[in-house]
């Protein structure tokens, strides 16, 4: 099985907040990502819109609902009220529960399941009585995961943070796929479908990809917008070299 891919546009949020003009535009690069061939978009929408703004979540439903029907809309985040209310209004075809506090700079760790089990399993049923997918970010470790089943969630989504700042050590990358491993067989073993994110790249993907073939999606923004910048960038110079041309 092949996992599914679902572009972040966090980071393009990001970079389009910088100024006060449409680009680059968060729906432009998600129409050009699913033209593409990713199979959906996810935004994980922070309280102060740092980079996803609540108005780009209408855009985002409309580009999907209009262009491109088959697509999933996944979006991540804490389930405050609000959040709950986002997502009861734009309809994503999954929901990943992260367990962020406002002010953190970006998701570093999973749900204590055992902990939370009380606070997250009627907020699953909130979500599934609406038919959305619900999906519960996971630290790699098997401990939990039961909690995490009883819930009523329908995944997991393998915390890959760790894995991705392995990058420098083939020896620590091999540990932190250890652990990706052990827990996905415990979740898959659940009957939890498997996801992944954080800081995945086309280096990164492989062997994640060769331990858990039953991985369901990969969610990725820094990298692969990274990765965009790159190889789009000899392009564009090109192409502004041309518009310099065109001056008298
Ligand atoms: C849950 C997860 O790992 C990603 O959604 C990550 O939180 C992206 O958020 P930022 O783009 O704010 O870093
Ligand atoms: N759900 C994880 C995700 O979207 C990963 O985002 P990033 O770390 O690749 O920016």
């Amino acid at each position: 099985m092949t996992a599914k891919l679902s572009v972040n546009l966090n980071a393009v949020a990001m970079l389009r907040n910088r100024r006060d003009l449409p680009w680059p535009s968060v729906t432009g690069m998600g129409r050009i990502a699913l033209d593409a061939g990713a199979a959906g978009l996810t935004v994980h929408p922070r309280p102060d819109q740092r980079h996803i703004r609540f108005s780009d979540l209408g855009d985002i439903r409309a580009l999907i609902d209009d262009e491109f029907p088959g697509a999933e809309f996944n979006i991540e985040g804490f389930p405050t009220e609000h959040f709950l209310d986002l997502v009861e209004k734009y309809e994503p075809e999954q929901v990943t529960l992260v367990p962020d506090d406002p002010t953190q700079s970006t998701s570093d760790h999973g749900w204590d399941f055992e902990t939370k089990a009380d606070f997250l399993t009627p907020i699953v049923a909130r979500l599934k009585k609406r038919a959305i997918r619900v999906s519960l970010f996971a630290d790699p470790d098997p401990k939990g995961l039961a909690a995490a089943k009883a819930t009523g969630a329908d995944r997991i989504e393998l915390y890959t943070g760790p894995y991705g700042a392995t990058y420098d050590s083939a020896k620590a990358a091999a540990e932190e796929l250890r652990k990706l491993g052990a827990a996905a067989d415990a979740a898959l073993a659940l009957g939890l479908d498997v996801n992944a994110g954080h800081d995945l790249t086309v280096e990164n993907i492989p062997p994640l990809a060769k331990r858990i073939p039953a991985l369901a999606e990969v969610s990725i923004g820094h990298g692969l917008t990274a990765d965009a910048m790159e190889h789009g960038m000899a392009v564009t110079i090109r192409r502004f070299l041309k518009a310099l041309e065109a001056t008298p």
